[in-house]
């Protein structure tokens, strides 16, 4: 133990034991913590409740993906409200260090945006999706003692109970729902010395408007009065808002609203006429809000006689459809939501990108994803089309970069029965039409041939196809969704891509970053471990493996990260994978160095020469291959039980990754 941690330890035992939490808060020199009464009393919590150890060592708790699935989806709604706000507040905060934190009412944190510099060493201390912050289980924290006093709270540094914790700041303030129940906890957590205060007040602003938002959202179908003692202050974040059915009867009514009113609980109001709130019928006051153009009008409060200034918005047209029962192929918003928020893990550029994804989700806006390969540009095409009401119609992908350029027409347009020699005799419904009513990804677009991209063109403007080798129009309802990693300006500069058409199929444009700019590249890696273990929870990846992992520069990207995962949890010794379980290319890289790519890695890698056919990656999963072959004698039938595969996988691999016995001696 460090000698600031015993130093901490003893102080944490010394206040709770003497009760010195009954000193004022300015005793701290004589080892009250700054945070007064508060934090003592959760100290004492801490210590004669939980009987928790100061300087306990144990691993953060954290929920298996399952539960945090399950948590995550009934806490949809507010989740993509609150997601909205967390991204402007880590703006606000940028450069500090801060991360972002939202966590359920048992301190099970749901959502995590983190500082690229923070985000691997908070995930050490357990700041990730997952881990479990409640009082309970870290001791007195911002996210966990919030839950406990139900008011927003700053803990700073040495307030903190558990040792391991101390390097930490955190600003943390509850959600509550209309019928005032805690809900969740928004927390902003970082490694700053600096004072809470302003961030505090920051956080708990956020609050208010995931609170308001949520009401809004929830209500939508209803009724809203809202009101504030000042006219300006209506429809600002400082509003009151009441819900009211059509009968003029109230349905819910916010904090705000509350206080304003002087209302201790939602119970003293829900249900009663709004003419026993204010001096004015509920017909009287829409009557009088439409006449006035939505401009606030005064009204009294019955009880104190109190004035405010109040608009009553009606249930939009839409909105009211919204109660219908939705159409049986239609996807469930809250599925929507999932699919697209299931790709990144707390990263901002990947937290922008599934925000305006999800605005043009309903619109039939052509979308163009640009990023290096492997960064995951189909599987955000795939996402966007599962989102949205043509996620029950086929997603067709075709790569326009692999298909010999004199198929790609056919593949495309398809053609009718002996369009051409060698055609097939019942003829062939290209792509396009495969997709028709759903979405078509062209994956390398910048690779079509400009003829092709002159008829491509023609098709999106007429939205029809004629099959090759004639027959008649077919009109079209496609979703299109292209994506490339090449320059395609640079391209439209030597004439081989048409700047027309480059227009027509970036409506949007949303970049996936690379892996290494990634802030959140812990959480992706254990997101990707327990998908390639089956969502097996007791696969981990120990720190310092985490560490070279995120080290690493990654020219493959994700596809790269999933690839060498896989090889690892196939060939692990056990469940707790660690240096020793990389494949030595990775191993000679990493560590050698972090801007290393992996070519030169398997360049300087030790053992059986790489195979100049195979990729940096498919090289380090052979290497890591052939000494387990060599460690099972080359007997492939107890290296394929080892490793829990068939003999045929095993077999296949063996062959993929042209691998020879030096014996020269059948595998066995
Ligand atoms: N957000 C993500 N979460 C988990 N896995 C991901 C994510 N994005 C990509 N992957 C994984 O990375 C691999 C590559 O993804 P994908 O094929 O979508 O990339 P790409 O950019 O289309 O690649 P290319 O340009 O080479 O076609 C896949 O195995 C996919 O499962």
């Amino acid at each position: 133990m460090s000698n600031f941690a015993v130093e901490h330890v003893k102080r944490v035992r010394s206040v709770v034991q003497t009760g010195m939490d009954r000193q004022p808060a300015s005793s701290a020199a004589h080892g009250a913590p700054a945070g007064g009464s508060r934090i003592t009393e959760s100290w004492i919590r801490c210590l004669n409740d939980y009987h928790l150890d100061p300087d306990s060592r144990d691993d953060p708790e954290v929920v298996g993906y399952t539960e945090l699935q399950e948590r995550q989806e009934s806490l949809a709604d507010l989740r993509a409200v609150a997601e909205v706000e967390m991204a402007d507040l880590y703006q606000q905060l940028a450069g500090s260090g801060y991360a972002i934190m939202l966590t359920d009412r048992d301190g099970v944190l749901l959502s995590f945006f983190g500082d690229p510099g923070f985000t691997h060493a908070a995930s050490k201390s357990g700041l990730m999706q997952g881990a479990v912050w409640s009082e309970r289980v870290q001791g007195t924290n911002g996210m966990g003692t919030c839950l406990v006093e139900r008011r927003p709270i700053s803990v700073h540094q040495e307030e903190h109970y558990l040792s391991r914790n101390i390097g930490l700041s955190c600003a943390a303030a509850p959600i509550f729902n209309h019928a005032g129940e805690l809900v969740a906890v928004l927390d902003a957590s970082g490694e700053s010395r600096l004072a809470q205060q302003h961030t505090l007040a920051l956080v708990s602003a956020s609050v208010q408007m995931i609170e308001n938002r949520v009401f809004l959202h929830q209500f939508r179908n209803e009724y809203i009065v809202r009101f504030h003692n000042r006219p300006e202050f209506v429809g600002t974040l400082s509003e009151g808002a009441i819900a009211v059915s059509v009968a003029g009867r109230v349905l819910a009514a916010t904090r705000r609203a509350l206080l304003m009113l002087g209302i201790k609980s939602p119970l003293e109001i829900v249900g009663r006429d709004i003419t026993d709130l204010f001096n004015i019928s509920f017909s009287g006051l829409v009557d009088c809000t439409v006449k006035k153009a939505f401009h606030p009008v005064p009204i009294f409060e019955i009880r104190n006689g109190a004035r405010f200034f109040a608009v009553s918005y009606a249930p939009l047209p839409a909105q009211r459809e919204a109660r219908q029962p939705a159409p049986a192929a239609r996807v469930p918003a809250a599925d929507a939501a999932t699919a697209l928020d299931k790709l990144q893990f707390g990263d901002p550029a990947m937290l922008h990108n599934v925000q305006i994804a999800k605005r043009v989700v309903e619109r039939n806006v052509a979308v163009m994803l640009l990023g290096e390969t492997g960064t995951g540009k189909e599987m955000f095409a795939q996402a966007l089309h599962r989102s949205g009401s043509r996620a029950a119609k086929p997603f067709v992908a075709i790569n326009c970069a692999s298909i010999p350029e004199a198929l790609i027409e056919s593949e495309l347009f398809g053609y009718t029965p002996g369009a051409f020699t060698g055609a097939r005799k019942d003829g062939q419904c290209g792509k396009i039409l495969q997709a028709n009513g759903g979405t078509l990804f062209l994956d390398e677009i910048g690779d079509m041939p400009v003829a092709l991209q002159t008829r491509l063109l023609r098709v999106l403007e007429e939205r029809e196809v004629l099959p090759l080798g004639g027959g008649a129009p077919i009109k079209l309802d496609i979703r299109l969704i292209s994506a490339t990693h090449c320059d395609l300006q640079e391209r439209i500069g030597r004439k081989q891509f048409r700047e027309d058409l480059f227009y027509r199929l970036q409506g949007v444009t949303i970049t996936l970053p690379p892996l290494r700019d990634r802030a959140d590249r812990p959480q992706l890696v254990r997101h990707l471990v327990r998908q390639e273990s089956e969502g097996d929870d007791n696969v981990r990846v120990d720190d310092e493996l985490l560490a070279a992992l995120v080290r690493h520069s990654w020219p493959g990207n994700i596809r790269q990260l999933r690839h060498l995962l896989r090889t690892m949890i196939a060939l692990r010794e056990s469940d707790r994978l660690t240096m020793a379980d990389l494949p030595l290319e990775f191993g000679a890289a990493s560590t050698a160095a972090a801007s290393v790519t992996a070519e030169t890695a398997a360049a300087t890698a030790v053992g059986p020469a790489p195979d100049a056919n195979l990729n940096p990656l498919e090289n380090a999963e052979r290497h890591a291959l052939i000494e387990e072959l060599t460690r099972h004698s080359w007997n492939i039938s107890t290296l394929a039980r080892q490793l829990k595969i068939s003999r045929n996988t095993l077999y296949r691999k063996v062959q993929r990754l042209k691998i020879i016995n030096p014996d020269k001696t059948m595998l066995h």
